[in-house]
């Protein structure tokens, strides 16, 4: 076992998804099960008494790999030698928004952490923003930490992922594990593009598997993009548990290492591929390498794809433009 911690900042931490993704990093499984972690709690004020009682349950768990849990009110504390930093802490929307109406309540959040990750963070420091509008919040934050490589803020796709994945295992009756290379394009929103022309299911290409272009386009599609709304329709609240989940697929993937031969959705600092103007945060397929997320180059983009990703990329241009004129980049 490895005897220095990492520490692993998470904002919001007293919140729906904070109390479903502590447990789980503390319990090895977002850095595996060698690597101590040292956790660091950011909140605002009035609910820092609430993150102690998570903490004090953190406590309660005697987790092995757990040395550590404080708590802050201060971004500046909290991201001193972060290694990992989980940018959670933001408003969820509620039923009839979309997740850019957010932008307004959240955007400003995301600058004084990204200056914050700027002047303390450890020089590995990775970064996924949660929070929505997270590939524009992703964006500002980057903005403000003009010394960290744009490539380490990312943004969260992979619950979207993993909401495709499922629902390309139930249509084609298999298990979620033989399926895999499923693509969000774009942005984390309604208009998000699921592309399925290079998943594979049970080692055959998924569209030749499924065999129903009409069920891709009508069902799949907006099931996928309007899964959110959904879960927050049935729940009155919106998802916490599943976007924990994706939060550590998305950091161990990155830290550890993608699975040989699949990639996964990440919202990362284009660097024009696909046709996506540079510096936008956006759903491309990556696999991560060494430590570092690669896009996958050379994958074939249908016409009608390229239609579908025009439009969220359309949308994350509207988001960047819209905070510049807030004054938040
Ligand atoms: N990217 C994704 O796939 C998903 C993103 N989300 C987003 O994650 C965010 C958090 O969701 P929940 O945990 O359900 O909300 P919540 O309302 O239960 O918790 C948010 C927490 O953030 C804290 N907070 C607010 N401002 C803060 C600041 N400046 N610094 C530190 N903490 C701060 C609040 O005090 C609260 O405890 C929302 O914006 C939600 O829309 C939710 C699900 C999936
Ligand atoms: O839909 C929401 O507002 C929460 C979220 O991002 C998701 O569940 O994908």
């Amino acid at each position: 076992m490895s005897t220095t911690p990492v520490t692993v900042t998470v904002t919001g931490a007293a919140g729906q998804i904070g109390y479903a993704l502590l447990f789980r990093i503390a319990s090895g499984a977002m850095l595996g099960p060698d690597t101590p972690v040292r956790l660091r709690l950011l909140e605002i004020p009035q609910a820092v008494k609430a993150a102690e009682g998570t903490a004090m349950e953190l406590d309660d768990c005697a987790f092995p790999l757990l040395s550590g849990v404080d708590i802050y009110d201060s971004a500046e504390a909290a991201f001193d030698s972060v290694n990992v930093a989980l940018l959670v802490g933001a408003r969820p929307r509620g039923p009839g928004m979309e997740r850019g109406d957010l932008l307004a309540a959240n955007g400003g959040i995301f600058g004084p952490q990204g200056a914050a990750i700027n002047k303390g963070a450890a020089s590995d420091v990775r970064v996924l923003v949660v929070g929505n509008p997270a590939n524009t919040n992703a964006l500002i934050a980057a903005s403000h930490a003009p010394d960290v490589p744009a490539s380490r803020f990312t943004a969260m796709m992979r619950l979207d992922h993993n909401r495709a994945l499922a629902q390309l295992a139930a249509r084609a009756g298999v298990g979620v594990a033989a399926v895999s290379n499923v693509t969000i394009w774009g942005n984390h929103s309604a208009k998000q593009y699921p592309d399925i022309a290079h998943a594979v299911i049970g080692g055959r290409p998924a569209p030749s598997v499924i065999a129903d272009d009409a069920w891709v386009a009508d069902t799949f599609v907006p099931t996928v993009a309007k899964r959110g709304a959904a879960i927050i329709e049935a729940r009155g609240a919106s998802s916490a548990a599943s976007a924990a989940n994706a939060a550590i697929d998305h950091v161990r993937d990155w830290v550890l290492g993608t699975p040989e031969g699949s990639w996964t959705s990440v919202g990362l600092v284009s660097d024009g591929s696909y046709g996506v103007p540079e510096g936008l945060i956006s759903g491309f397929p990556c696999v991560s390498r060494d430590g570092q997320w690669e896009i996958v180059q050379g994958l074939s983009v249908s016409e009608s794809a390229q239609a579908g990703i025009d439009v969220s990329v359309g949308e994350l241009v509207e988001e960047r433009d819209a905070v510049r004129e807030l004054g938040l980049i």
